[in-house]
């Protein structure tokens, strides 16, 4: 007697497969893509001739059938960012006579409603962590500590040791360094390290502020002290502060008539508010941060020199990036781990020319600039290695082949290896258009792709 599996054991297969609403995919020992349903197929915009034979990385971002293939370990429904959503997939090894042979995956919730509705669900939800933990750390006002600021340079240990002897007691601090250095983490740790760590830390972004308004955000004002006054006054970020400590952020754009208030709290040590008849007294510490240079704004008499010699006490420079390469790495996987967890991609490496990238960039906008390129990356990418191609055009070397050693078939092979990559990913695998942005014919490209193993 036959069982019906065995007679229509294709036939089944297909229908079960083929006219589900998952996406299935099976790959071998290796990886590679033995079957993919045409559900999942149509998804990713690929079809069955184009997927099947393929590493199953190269079809589907952030995979990780080919692991399983090989650790044997089951991952039930696993959150996979794939094609801008977050998707639940489940991989199954298959075993044959005791051995790991392959795997089996499907993504559930392809279908769009569902998912649509699912990948909303899980983005509110990482929005309202993000939400209540930043709370959490803002009760106090400061957000990071020394152990945030990650770098173990020579340069960065001589900072933190500096840092470390100069925030016990009150001495303003004058922090100096291009944008994008740290610098507001850095008054965030000094602040931490202080017997002030339990009372606020008030930042004033003076450049954000405008003029006709800072009097008021910095001392407040009284009821009834100007036609649109608050009920009840105001208070200023200076007796918000009080006990604390009022980090003065780019204190080179600050106006002169701004100056001279500031310079009076910090010699008399109190403030008065708008409309008010009194003064009252403050204790806050000062530390203040520019980029620009501050001397040159007192030669053109835009910032007071008696203010300067006030904030001025200890003197912390901060040093731009490129002059700091070693950090790059640990900077770099930090970033990504930071981005990764923010977004539920997942993203592990950086390719090494990546990294040789990044030592060879000048970094105009430091850590904040080297934050923006990894997020990017981070999305651009179809891997969990962030290779060159993923990196904004300005970051490329554009002289790659300069750097290369080799002969000089080599480098032109490699140099037209890269390029063909780059092109098809701007194309995003179309190779027709691929071939058009090259300038060269679809069989053309087809050789060379195969030439390459692309
Ligand atoms: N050493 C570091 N370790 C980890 N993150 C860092 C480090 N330095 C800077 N960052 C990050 O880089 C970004 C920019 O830092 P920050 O805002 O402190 O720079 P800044 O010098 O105050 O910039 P600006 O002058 O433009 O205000 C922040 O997101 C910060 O967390």
């Amino acid at each position: 007697m036959h069982y019906l599996k065995d007679i229509y054991k294709e036939e089944i297969f297909e229908t079960v497969f083929e006219n589900a609403y998952h996406c299935f995919v099976v790959v071998d020992g290796e990886g590679l893509i033995t079957y993919m349903n045409n559900t999942y197929c149509d998804f990713l915009e690929t079809n069955k001739q184009e997927a099947i034979g393929k590493h199953v990385t190269e079809v589907i971002e952030n995979s990780r059938m080919h692991i399983v293939a090989k650790s044997g370990v089951e991952e039930i429904a696993d959150l996979q960012y794939i094609r801008g959503n977050h998707m639940i997939a489940n991989r199954i090894p298959v075993r044959s006579e005791g051995k790991v042979v392959g795997a089996v995956g499907t993504v559930l919730f392809r279908d769009t409603k569902e998912w649509k509705k699912m990948n909303s669900h899980i983005k509110d939800l990482l929005l309202e962590l993000e939400h209540y933990r930043s709370q959490l750390n803002n009760q106090h006002g400061t957000t990071y500590s020394l152990h945030d600021i990650v770098g173990s340079s020579p340069q960065m240990n001589e900072l933190k040791n500096k840092i470390k002897k100069v925030s016990p007691g009150d001495v303003s601090v004058l922090l100096r360094g291009e944008s994008g250095t740290g610098k507001e983490l850095f008054a965030h740790s000094i602040h931490h390290l202080s017997e002030r760590s339990g009372k606020p830390f008030i930042k004033v972004n003076c450049a954000a502020i405008p003029e006709h308004l800072l009097e008021s955000e910095l001392f407040g004002y009284k009821e009834g002290a100007f036609t649109g006054a608050k009920k009840g006054g105001k208070l200023g970020k200076f007796q918000l502060a009080n006990g604390g400590t009022v980090f003065l952020d780019e204190i080179g754009d600050m106006p002169l008539s701004a100056q001279v208030k500031i310079l009076r709290v910090l010699q008399e040590g109190e403030v008065e508010a708008l409309g008010a008849n009194d003064t009252q007294k403050i204790d806050v510490r000062i530390i203040a941060a520019t980029n620009q240079s501050l001397e040159k704004l007192i030669e053109e008499q835009r910032f007071r020199d008696d203010l300067f010699y006030r904030i001025n006490v200890v003197q912390v420079r901060i040093p731009p990036l490129r002059e700091r390469t070693e950090d790059l790495r640990v900077l770099s996987k930090y970033i990504l781990t930071k981005v990764t967890e923010r977004s539920g991609k997942r993203v592990i490496d950086f390719d090494q020319p990546v990294l040789e990238c990044f030592m060879t960039y000048q970094w105009p906008g430091n850590i904040r600039e080297l934050e923006n390129v990894i997020e990017s990356a981070v999305h651009l990418t179809n891997t969990e290695i962030i290779k060159v191609e993923d990196l904004p055009d300005h970051i490329q070397p554009n002289s790659n082949f300069l750097q290369q050693n080799g002969t000089l078939k080599e480098i032109l092979n490699n140099t037209e290896k890269q390029t063909i990559e780059r092109s098809l990913k701007k194309a995003n695998g179309d190779k027709l258009k691929a071939a058009k942005l090259l300038g060269i014919g679809k069989s053309k490209l087809y050789d060379k792709i195969k030439k390459y193993g692309i």
